[in-house]
């Protein structure tokens, strides 16, 4: 059984539909990544997930549990890190991870969190004087402290600095491998590529794909990028025409082709035929970045 189901979703905010007939079930134990432009109704939908907001229509089961009429059931198996989240100016680190160890039956030991997040040295600073990071880091150990079987993050490592975020991945991984279940709204392509089993595509509030990263990537209209300079002129009409070209760019003699492997294999043999040598060769894979632009239209 999913431990989270969302059927046939629907919320529109003043006659506008905003989240519009969504659907996905995430399985125990995998990094589920909801990724889409600005807007594309993403947090009204993990929303939904933890309770904080009532459908317009459709399901939302979290361990077989309706996250508004089963609220505290789902508080205690859910942990979240919000968006905008605040707390009172002065509660220090230390005291806001010992409250929030209280309100769990069983908390995690906070003194380990806080140290894989780099919050040892501030157990006393007041929160009101934290920076962006480290309220960032702070709001994850809180969405942990009470040892979820599913955590949302919701733009986990937003503010984050390079070093930081990279320690949040291998915290998140960690948190999978313990067999937590993530939902993880983000808008780092990098991130998504990196942590995801798979990801949930939203656009206008509906889901445009659902499929590991893999899968999306070998969906964009070209997987595969090839450049190079040849040693002697080359018809570009033949190139235009080799197997599953999707675009010929040539700028001071130096060729760009987006295809597939195919389309790599035949540029080669092509070159080979008219004995041209292929300078400074170079073949690269599309990206989830490419994926998301063919999806969307837009750049997370
Ligand atoms: N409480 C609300 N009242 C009115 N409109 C809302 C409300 N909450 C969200 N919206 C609108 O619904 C749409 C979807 O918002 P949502 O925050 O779910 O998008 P998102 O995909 O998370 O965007 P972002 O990536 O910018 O965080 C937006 O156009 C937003 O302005």
């Amino acid at each position: 059984m999913p431990i989270i189901e969302v059927r046939d979703l629907r919320k529109a905010y003043g006659g506008r539909a905003v989240v519009d007939g969504v659907s996905f079930a995430v399985e125990e134990g995998e990094i589920f990544g909801v990724l889409g432009p600005n807007g594309a109704g993403k947090t009204t939908t993990v929303e939904c997930v933890e309770g904080l907001r009532l459908p317009d229509s459709g399901t939302v089961r979290v361990a077989g549990h309706d996250p508004v009429a089963d609220h505290d059931r789902v508080t205690q198996l859910l942990g979240a890190q919000l968006q905008e989240s605040e707390l009172q100016a002065k509660l220090t680190v230390r005291e806001a991870l010992e409250l929030y160890a209280a309100f769990y039956p069983n908390p995690a030991n906070w003194r380990p969190l806080a140290e894989r997040l780099r919050l040892t040295d501030k157990l006393d600073s007041r929160f009101g004087k934290l920076s962006g990071g480290q309220k960032q880091r702070l709001f994850i150990a809180l969405a942990l402290i009470g040892n979820p079987r599913v955590v949302v993050l919701d733009e986990l490592t937003t503010g984050l600095d390079p070093r930081a975020r990279r320690d949040t991945w291998e915290l998140i991984e960690d948190v999978r491998d313990s067999g937590v279940t993530v939902l993880l709204v983000t808008h780092f392509m990098e991130e998504a590529q990196r942590l995801c089993d798979r990801i949930a595509v939203i656009d206008q509030g509906r889901i445009a794909a659902l499929d590991s990263p893999a899968g999306l990537i070998s969906r964009a209209a070209g997987s595969t990028v090839m450049s190079f300079t040849p040693s002697a002129p080359l018809d570009e009409r033949e190139l235009a025409a080799l197997p599953r070209v999707i675009s010929v760019d040539q700028r001071d003699g130096r060729y760009t082709l987006g295809g597939t492997d195919e389309t790599v294999n035949a540029a080669i043999t092509l070159l080979a035929r008219h004995h041209i040598t292929a300078h400074q060769l170079r073949v690269s894979d599309a990206t989830l970045d490419d994926a998301f632009l063919d999806l969307t239209g837009a750049t997370a």
